[in-house]
């Protein structure tokens, strides 16, 4: 066997506030899954812990500070395993939003939704799958 990672680790980010909406984050039109609106986050990279990621992903993206203890892990998703490409599986963490201003650094867009709206945003396939995990735990 290959020593080389089977499968992508990567992370993402449901921020709440304080009237139970969520943000989400629409793809910009250059990258894959374009115009689609996802969890915020991205790749792990080597050396970093999922949580290390994320704050760096979140501060890249969106200008915006996590506190790592403020974090807590809401779920995942992965892709159907395939021959050939790494499957990817992406962490879910919570986290309430403390009011400070966020950003868009990337050329994506972001903004704030009810559960109910997100069910009806067009999003990547594994976000469809981690919006499900959430709201449906959540509703119970
Ligand atoms: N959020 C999300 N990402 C997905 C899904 N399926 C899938 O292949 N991905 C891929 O998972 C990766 C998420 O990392 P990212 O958000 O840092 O991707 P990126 O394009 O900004 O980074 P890059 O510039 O390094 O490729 C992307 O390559 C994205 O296309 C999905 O269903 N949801």
């Amino acid at each position: 066997m290959e020593k080389i990672p089977t499968w992508l680790p990567v992370v993402a980010l449901a921020l709440a506030d304080a009237q139970g909406r969520w943000l989400m984050h629409r793809r910009p039109p250059d990258k894959a899954h374009a115009g689609l609106w996802e969890f915020p986050g991205g790749k792990v990279e080597n050396g970093e812990n999922p949580v290390q990621a994320l704050v760096r992903e979140i501060e890249e993206e969106l200008a915006y500070r996590l506190d790592s203890e403020t974090l807590l892990p809401a779920g995942f998703a992965q892709e159907p395993a395939s021959v050939g490409s790494a499957q990817i599986v992406i962490l879910l963490y919570t986290s309430l939003w403390d009011g400070s201003p966020l950003s868009t650094q990337e050329g994506g867009e972001v903004d704030w939704f009810r559960p109910e709206e997100i069910a009806k945003l067009d999003k990547p396939p594994l976000d469809v799958a981690l919006a499900q995990g959430l709201f449906e735990k959540a509703s119970h």
